[in-house]
């Protein structure tokens, strides 16, 4: 039986909160991958605990590695990662995860034998065609071009060509694994332009954290020489694009909420908020790290509410990123009333369900570009958040890459989540200005944020 709807709650108060936030998913499952190609044990730190970076792990553990947990806190979990021989034979289950189905198959063609993928039934229907062409060029097998497949290798490596514009994914998933190909890898892409530049250069930077040589020198064109790659301790960011719709319930309330850990630098996709959030009237502002300086999906409290054992479980986790960059707070006020955008989101194009939902609640017209690639992510996230917006009574209409918002009074009523982790918290964001919204499938938040309606109920609670 279907688990009820979940009634958002709608804000009675402006929100003045702390929210610690999790690892990140993209950058804990690059990690893991990462780790377990390594030329030794190495440890993944602060990751994740989520549908999809559980099924990273049960993919690298059925392939032949070792993931021990060796510490478990608020702060995510700390992995010990014993590589081994890939093993054939196994079984991988990617559920929903873009970062499963596209980062796992070339560390399968690794394998000693066939390796079979399925996933969830939405599963089926994201693009996959041009990184399984681009692993046959390389030498695999593949008995389909989309899920469920199976992939056998040996794989040699050498030149691929490939149209990534429907995911940078394609590009990321060769890249990850390309050291451990014989020929190493050219990769060139021919097409419209790649989307979420900023995950590729996630990971190129993580390549080269493990001592992988990356040329990403030339446009659309990246190579990877072969080679080992390195067994480091590699420490996690929290997730910035999760810190989206607690960010937006500062927008919405006309209150303040603080994100303790936002990494000085970083090439997380959230990182745009703060440009984004400021044009739709926001204030943000960074501040030195407090003593809550930290990850983790602890609730949100409101500072003094940190216990001292939370403190201390903070203060160990140091700086957060797998580059050890300095954090500050990040403090996002604002002023109850929100100013609509116009914005291309081609780069960031997992914060549009967030800006969709503040743009439904914005005094001025709204206009999202460049995202028509989200047609291929957990739904068909433009299709499925002018329906949701509409059937609350908005205005908001699919363009051919992207959304026009117009203001329009909203009604309560039911939100449809599409299993779409990111249309579920959007529906909580408009939820907070308007009674009677009711989530379905909130539970889809589990993907990368499990904790989710737990931090939103202390958000609210907090003073
Ligand atoms: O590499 C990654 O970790 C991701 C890349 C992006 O995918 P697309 O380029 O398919 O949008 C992003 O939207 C997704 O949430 C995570
Ligand atoms: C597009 C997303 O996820 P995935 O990694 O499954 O592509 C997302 O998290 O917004």
């Amino acid at each position: 039986m279907p688990a009820p709807h979940w009634p958002a709650p709608a804000a009675t108060a402006p929100v003045t909160a702390t929210v610690l936030l999790p690892g990140s998913k993209s950058v804990t499952n690059r990690a893991l991958i990462l780790a377990a190609l390594a030329d030794g044990p190495g440890f993944v730190r602060q990751a994740l605990r989520s549908r999809d970076a559980d099924l990273m792990v049960s993919a690298l553990r059925a392939l032949g590695a070792r993931l021990e947990p060796v510490q478990e806190s608020t702060a995510g979990v700390d992995w010990r990662v014993t590589p081994g021989p890939i093993r054939g034979g196994a079984h991988v289950d990617v559920g929903l995860a873009g970062t499963v189905m596209r980062f796992v198959p070339p560390v399968a063609a690794l394998a000693d034998g066939p390796v079979s993928f399925d996933g969830d039934p939405h599963a089926r229907k994201r693009p996959m065609g041009p990184i399984l062409d681009g692993l046959r060029s390389l030498g695999a097998r593949i008995d389909n071009d989309a899920l469920p497949f199976t992939i056998s290798g040996p794989l040699t490596g050498g030149e691929v060509t490939l149209d990534a514009s429907g995911s940078s994914q394609f590009v990321s998933g060769l890249l990850l694994t390309a050291a451990r190909f014989g020929k190493g890898i050219t990769i060139r892409h021919v097409g419209p332009p790649v989307p979420s530049q900023p995950h590729i250069e996630m990971t190129v930077e993580m390549l080269r954290a493990v001592g992988v040589t990356v040329d990403d020198g030339e446009r659309d064109v990246w190579r990877v020489e072969p080679g080992r790659i390195a067994a480091r301790d590699m420490t996690v960011e929290p997730d910035l694009s999760n810190a989206a719709p607690f960010l937006a319930a500062a927008l919405v309330t006309g209150g303040t909420v603080t994100i303790p850990a936002w990494p000085v630098r970083t090439t997380q996709a959230g990182d745009a908020l703060r440009d984004l959030l400021t044009t739709m009237g926001a204030t943000v502002t960074r501040s030195p790290a407090t003593s809550h300086t930290g990850t983790g999906p602890l609730p949100a409290t409101s500072t003094s509410e940190i216990t001292a054992t939370q403190a201390t479980d903070l203060a160990a986790r140091g700086a957060g990123g797998i580059t050890a960059a300095g954090t500050t707070d990040l403090v996002v006020t604002g002023t109850g009333e929100v100013t609509g955008i116009d914005a291309d989101l081609h780069e960031v194009g997992e914060l549009t369900p967030t800006i969709a939902a503040l743009a439904a609640l914005a005094t001025t017209p709204s206009r999202i570009r460049g995202v028509s690639h989200l047609r291929g992510h957990e739904t068909d996230r433009l299709a499925a958040l002018a329906t949701e917006i509409n059937r609350l009574g908005g205005d908001a209409e699919e363009t051919e890459d992207g959304l026009i918002i117009r203001p329009r009074p909203l009604h309560g009523g039911t939100f449809h989540s599409y299993d779409d982790h990111r249309m579920a918290t959007a529906g909580a964001v408009i939820g907070l200005a308007v009674p009677g919204v009711e989530v379905e499938n909130i539970a889809t938040t589990a993907k990368t944020l499990p904790e989710f309606v737990q931090m939103w109920t202390a958000m609210l609670e907090a003073r």
